[in-house]
């Protein structure tokens, strides 16, 4: 039997502080090549600063977080990261395939040029998100799911060890959330592992062997159907109403 491949993705007891205030306390999980981790809670929780201590752009001040077995800001060329779509200046005068072509630059350097092996990846990450047509439009003009898709394809360039997704969902209606979960689920297949914070719950179920659930600190981690029971959900959200469908757990915020 061979033995499973180490975890790309270590958190071990990690505090992480925005200065001398903590955010985020005791935070433990591992996620291995090919798995993906649903980061779920309540607004407020530390989703977003925990995937910045994972970018090594927040100190963890107790405990560490590993990933390839280093130290987070010496591995940033194996990760990528998708920031909430929200926070991008969807002015910026450039095209969908300058956008995805940027998922090169740590590999190519900010001062070399392309080469075509370059293009032809960036191509092929925005088909995967099924928006090839869409290369020369300018990226403002796309809806906010298609920008999302285009920020999915030029994490999927760069050929990251560990992709890093804040909230990819949402706004995002269901075309390219199938999109977005089938370009996940490749991936996967290819051997990355993914971190993704999400309020939808049906995401975790869907798309994450994992689940984490934050509210400050952690108050669960492991494999998502035993991990997202009421009594989990209900403490992490601190008693809000949580309302059973099917499958789904949905949690309707105050
Ligand atoms: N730069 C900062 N300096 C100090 N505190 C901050 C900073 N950024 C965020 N915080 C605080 O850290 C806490 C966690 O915020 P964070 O954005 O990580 O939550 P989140 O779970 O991602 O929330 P949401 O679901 O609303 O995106 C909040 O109380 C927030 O006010």
């Amino acid at each position: 039997m061979s033995a499973s491949p180490p975890p790309t993705l270590v958190m071990d007891q990690a505090r992480v502080a925005y200065g001398r205030t903590p955010v985020l306390e005791r935070v433990d999980g591992a996620v291995r090549p090919g798995e993906a981790v649903a980061l779920i809670g309540p607004n407020g929780a530390g989703k977003t600063t925990l995937i910045r201590a994972i970018l090594g752009l927040l100190p963890v001040v107790e405990g560490q977080i590993r990933v390839l077995g280093q130290q987070p800001a010496k591995v940033r060329h194996r990760v990528a990261y998708v920031p909430q779509v929200d926070t991008l200046d969807a002015d910026f005068p450039v095209s969908v395939a300058q956008v995805v072509l940027m998922g090169r630059y740590r590999q190519i350097g900010f001062l070399r040029r392309p080469s075509g092996r370059d293009r032809q990846l960036a191509a092929a990450a925005l088909d995967r998100v099924g928006l090839a047509d869409r290369a020369r439009d300018r990226f403002g003009v796309l809806s906010g799911g298609q920008r999302q898709r285009v920020l999915l394809a030029r994490a999927i360039a760069a050929q990251p060890a560990l992709l890093l997704l804040d909230e990819p969902f949402n706004g995002v209606d269901a075309v390219s959330q199938q999109a977005l979960l089938d370009a996940i689920a490749e991936l996967k297949a290819g051997g990355a592992s993914i971190v993704v914070s999400t309020h939808d719950l049906s995401i975790a179920h869907l798309a994450c062997e994992e689940v984490c659930l934050l509210n400050r600190r952690q108050y669960g981690f492991g494999p998502t159907a035993s991990t997202l029971t009421p009594d989990r959900l209900r403490a992490t959200y601190g008693g809000r109403a949580l309302e059973l469908a099917g499958d789904h757990v949905i949690v309707a915020e105050a």
